[in-house]
């Protein structure tokens, strides 16, 4: 029997909980508006503009030559959120916040550049023809905004271009010690990895315990990547411990070499070819083009390691949300489940050896592979 105050309860929590979820539903209505109001505020640089001290929205306003009242809203609405801080006693005065003080931070090594790039205008704006690409079941993202390809759009806009890449390594000197943690380089006397960008996973590996006996290292990426390469980022190092001063050595087992995945040439000869966050930018024709031409330079024994997402069994959180959705608006990709990486590789020269779904790597799993 259910009491009379059982009942009340239970409707109450059910009341409790639709509204939860209603306000739920709204957050992520208004989801672009929150991302857009960032994306000005970056544009703007404004989290620099406050760096030394508090700014009033008119002083902001006559630096960046925009009109003021407009300007105001935008850093209410933002304060509102925790991206800055309007002044306690003093209207439309405005000083950084824990959150928007990181945003000053725009280093190559700082996640930072991920804020930038997804909230970027074209990636916010790709999302708009989502509705196009599935009607017609071809990816709008970027052709409906008259790029042929994100890489394009990346070519026309460089400091996008620098914020991806940037992003990238990043993300892998977060992931390198898991991967160190589960492979030894060791075995094997030529790594190729294939799409590179800053060559920051070969030089981690060159660096540690588990990549000293390789003999060579090689970064395999466009050749707008590679030329930019040699102005942004270092070279490959070795500690020196003979090295009175203590200053690194130069690693001449690094090189790089800058090609098409797609063009006529054959890949570089190796034992081992490393493919971190590739697969997922490629529709499965073209990833197993890529496993083909694999296929044919890789030496007896040799071994592909595929880092990439894991979609996790349904209706679970996994890679996060947007990834899927901006890989095919973005890339023509797609984030892949087991059971969608075991049919392409069924369909190539390939076969699984091993799945590790890395428990201390929210974004990347690893799929080792060797030919059939
Ligand atoms: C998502 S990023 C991954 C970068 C790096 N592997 C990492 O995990 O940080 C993809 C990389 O593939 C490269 N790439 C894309 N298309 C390519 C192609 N057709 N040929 C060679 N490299 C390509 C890009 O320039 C970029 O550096």
């Amino acid at each position: 029997m259910i009491s009379n105050s059982d009942y009340e309860e239970k409707l109450i929590k059910q009341q409790q909980q639709e509204i939860q979820d209603k306000n739920f539903l709204i957050d992520i209505a208004i989801g672009y508006t929150k991302s857009i109001a960032l994306s000005i505020a970056l544009k703007y640089k404004i989290p620099q503009l406050l760096e030394e001290k508090s700014k009033s929205c008119k002083e902001l306003s006559n630096i960046l030559n925009v009109n003021c009242d407009y300007l105001y809203r935008l850093m209410r609405s933002l304060s509102t959120i925790g991206v800055f801080i309007e002044d306690e006693l003093e209207d439309g005065v405005f000083r950084n916040s824990r959150l928007s003080k990181l945003l000053t931070n725009s280093n190559s090594d700082s996640w930072v550049n991920n804020v930038y790039l997804q909230s970027h205008p074209n990636v916010i704006q790709s999302f708009m023809y989502l509705e196009k690409s599935i009607e017609c079941g071809i990816s709008q993202g970027m052709t409906s905004q008259g790029f042929t390809s994100a890489w394009e759009l990346f070519e026309k806009d460089k400091q996008l271009k620098t914020h991806f890449h940037n992003t990238m390594t990043c993300f892998t000197s977060e992931e390198i010690k898991t991967i160190l943690k589960y492979i030894d380089f060791n075995q094997y006397k030529t790594i190729v990895d294939l799409g590179g960008s800053s060559g920051e996973l070969l030089k981690s590996i060159a660096k540690s315990s588990r990549g000293e006996l390789v003999e060579s290292f090689i970064n395999f990426d466009l050749p707008l990547v590679i030329n930019q390469n040699k102005t942004s980022y270092g070279p490959a190092t070795i500690n020196n411990n003979n090295n009175k001063d203590g200053a690194d050595e130069i690693d001449s087992r690094y090189s790089e070499v800058a090609s098409d995945f797609f063009g006529d040439s054959e890949y570089p000869r190796a034992d081992c070819y490393t493919l971190k966050f590739i697969f997922h930018m490629f529709n499965d024709d073209k990833v197993l083009t890529i496993l083909e031409k694999i296929s044919k330079s890789i030496k007896p024994n040799g071994k592909v390691y595929v880092f990439d997402h894991i979609v996790q069994p349904k209706n679970e959180p996994s890679a996060p949300f947007y990834f899927d959705l901006q890989m095919v608006l973005n890339f023509n990709g797609r984030e892949r489940s087991k059971n969608e990486w075991r049919s392409v590789f069924e369909k190539s020269s390939f076969k699984i050896d091993t799945i590790l779904i890395l428990s201390d790597s929210k974004r990347m799993s690893v799929i080792e592979l060797s030919l059939k």
